[in-house]
């Protein structure tokens, strides 16, 4: 039986940032994941986190400029400075409240263009030694051209070349179901193919990332497969509630 992490990005919308934790636990939930708790203070994130009795499955670096568009710099030449820094705002976050993986965002840049591969192994290379040094894992995500357009890392098995390349146990893919059906298919095969380097595994309805199990895959059968493949890690559930999140859970108890 998996298990499942709110995404409080996306879930309890309905109260701000910061009461998510206990509307989370509230529901049942014993791990949250978020995109970005930086615009509180990490002791005052930790202390809800605790407050609520859940631990904290991931959340993301910061990714510049979100609201002027930006979706992350690992792969923006020119912008190694600014990386770095993120980077070190990352870990310090991590170390307070305690995550075991951060989710390092490539960012807007054509996917085949030289520098910004370049830029992008480098600054991997950077994530990588010094998430290794404070013991932290550090994921990639593949992600569609649908939701994030212009997006670098939008291939599955390049993401994993990535991950090859660095030679690092603690470097994996964050396999986000609702992605790889989008961009791909043949998401029960690649589970089983890119068991070995899956760090995080997030789902949601295909193609209006609602609930689980009310869209296009079988989603029961995918759950069935991540147990079958050993998968011990949380499953985040990153989608948008179609009327309410607490009138949508209905999914997880048909489990
Ligand atoms: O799938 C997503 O969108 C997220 O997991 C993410 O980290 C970037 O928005
Ligand atoms: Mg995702």
């Amino acid at each position: 039986m998996p298990k499942f992490a709110a995404n409080l990005s996306m879930m309890f919308n309905e109260v701000p940032f910061l009461d998510r934790f206990q509307a989370a636990a509230d529901c049942g939930f014993t791990a949250v994941e978020y995109l970005f708790p930086y615009d509180h203070k990490a002791e005052v994130v930790a202390e809800r986190l605790q407050a609520a009795g859940l631990v904290q499955a991931l959340f993301n670096m910061p990714p510049g400029d979100w609201a002027a568009g930006e979706r992350g710099m690992a792969a923006l030449p020119g912008r190694e400075g600014d990386f770095a820094s993120a980077l070190d705002t990352a870990i310090a976050y991590a170390k307070v409240i305690g995550t075991p993986l951060l989710h390092m965002m490539a960012g807007l840049a054509p996917a085949m263009d030289p520098q910004a591969i370049m830029t992008y192994r480098e600054n991997l290379k950077r994530a990588t030694d010094r998430t290794g040094e404070a013991g932290i894992g550090l994921v990639i995500e593949p992600i569609n051209g649908r939701d994030m357009p212009g997006y670098f890392l939008n291939d599955f098995n390049r993401a994993v070349d990535f991950i090859a390349d660095t030679n690092a146990a603690h470097v994996k893919l964050q396999f986000d179901v609702y992605h790889r059906q989008i961009l791909h298919g043949d998401v029960i095969m690649a589970l089983r193919q890119m068991a070995p380097v899956i760090g995080h595994i997030q789902i949601a309805s295909v193609p209006n990332r609602h609930e689980p199990m009310t869209g296009e895959l079988d989603d029961r059968r995918i759950f069935a497969e991540i147990d079958a493949i050993g998968y011990q890690g949380y499953i985040g559930c990153e989608y948008r509630p179609a009327a309410g999140t607490r009138a949508g859970l209905g999914w997880m108890n048909k489990l």
